[in-house]
């Protein structure tokens, strides 16, 4: 069997060597010569797989280690049988982390309490709803704007006009979609962030071209109470410099990049490929993962909980690292601007995620407690 696969995926050979011969590219090199005689293809998001790609090929599997699949052809795949995955949820806690540790730095810049913020998420599913989740366990006060999710099983959620209107911090979490009832294309265009409250923090982490970055730059230049910190870019590995010139926080589409998400994107297709074949797995990702480098954090009693949460948050990740290398990568000559953005995320240093960090209290402190709690942290 032969395997073509994105070099950037972790753990290949642990996974799928057992299965055959594996073939490595670059991502945004992996063309139909590289598949014409793969029986599987393993992407993550930079590759377009479509009838262009896969056409003539004997690909019979497509997995991506990815959560998103907007880079997907699956109409193509449907009417080709071509079986594909996808990787649900696997870095979501990976953007979560980002999300907080962007929220630490606004806050810092702008002397705002983040209690004291309304919070409008965009987009419910997997990581919408772990974050939903930690903010409101934080006791911070959440809007949800999800219409699919309300259409289909009702609830609680707002209108993206009331988490614009209400909203101090909106945090995108929606895929990209062009077509159907509720397309997210531009979902941000310039009517939309024209109706941002005063003061209020944009963040997209989700896919660039939910919010019109055109429309956004405008904006940025003509309102400086608006903050923005964007992850994903229209257009990337191409960046408008000028657009990331006016963001708090700018970084390479690293949001998802931890260490324990990359590895589990990859656990998680080689499972879905041995369901597809009917085979047991034999191999674990726990078994792969390395350790915890941080074995306990400790806290005293009286920690004021604003720094705990910063403490907290920022012993896993802090995202202004990634801020600083890349705009220290931003070159004028498009060619090398978009290397080093693939570069950066070829080399990214390994990151864990907050979630099971062992925090040891020391006294009475059930604000502390309840907080640790709600960022995934297991009191010890
Ligand atoms: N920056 C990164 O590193 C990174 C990492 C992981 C995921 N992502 C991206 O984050 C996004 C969210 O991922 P996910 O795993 O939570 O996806 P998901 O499919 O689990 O959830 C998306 C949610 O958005 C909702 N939605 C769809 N259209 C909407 C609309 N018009 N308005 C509001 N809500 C809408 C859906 O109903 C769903 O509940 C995706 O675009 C994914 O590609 C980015
Ligand atoms: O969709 C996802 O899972 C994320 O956007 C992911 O972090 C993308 O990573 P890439 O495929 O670009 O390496």
């Amino acid at each position: 069997m032969l395997i073509v696969a994105d070099e950037n995926i972790p753990l290949l050979d642990a996974f799928f060597a057992g299965f055959g011969e594996i073939r490595r590219y670059p991502g945004r090199a992996i063309d139909a010569a590289c598949v014409k005689d793969a029986d599987v293809l393993l992407v993550r998001s930079v590759t377009k797989v479509d009838r262009t790609l896969l056409e003539g090929s004997r690909v019979k599997f497509v997995g991506t280690c990815t959560i998103g699949t907007d880079h997907l052809a699956l109409d193509y795949f449907a009417e080709a049988g071509i079986h594909w995955s996808s990787a649900p949820g696997c870095n979501a806690r990976g953007v979560v982390d980002y999300v907080l540790g962007s929220l630490l730095t606004l806050a810092e810049l702008d002397g705002a309490s983040l209690p004291a913020r309304t919070y409008g998420v965009v987009g419910a599913g997997e990581v919408g709803g772990r974050l939903v989740e930690v903010l409101r366990g934080l006791g911070w006060q959440v809007l949800v704007c999800d219409p699919p999710r309300q259409a289909r099983e009702g609830g609680d959620y707002v209108s993206l006009e009331q988490v614009l209107e209400q909203c101090d911090v909106i945090s995108l979490h929606t895929p990209l979609t062009r077509g159907g009832e509720q397309p997210t294309w531009h979902l941000l265009g310039e009517q939309q962030l024209a109706r941002l409250r005063p003061g209020a923090w944009l963040i997209n982490a989700s896919r660039g071209p939910v919010v019109d970055n055109q429309a956004l730059r405008q904006l940025l230049r003509e309102r400086d109470d608006i903050q923005a910190v964007l992850d994903v870019w229209e257009g990337e590995p191409q960046v408008d410099l000028a657009l990331a010139d006016l963001c708090v926080i700018a970084t390479p589409h690293i949001a998802g990049y931890s260490l324990d998400g990359k590895q589990r994107g990859t656990a998680q297709i080689y499972q879905a490929f041995c369901a597809w074949r009917g085979e047991p797995e034999r191999v674990q990702l726990a078994d792969l993962l390395p350790q915890p480098w941080l074995a306990e954090i400790a806290l005293q009693a009286e920690t004021d909980p604003a720094w705990a949460l910063a403490t907290l948050c920022r012993a896993v990740y802090d995202p202004r690292r990634d801020d600083a290398d890349f705009r220290r990568s931003l070159s004028r000559d498009p060619a090398q601007q978009k290397a080093a953005f693939d570069r950066l995320r070829k080399h990214y240093p390994p990151r864990r995620e907050i979630e099971g960090l062992a925090v040891r209290l020391h006294g009475q402190a059930p604000q502390l407690a309840q907080m640790a709690r709600a960022l995934g942290a297991v009191l010890v």
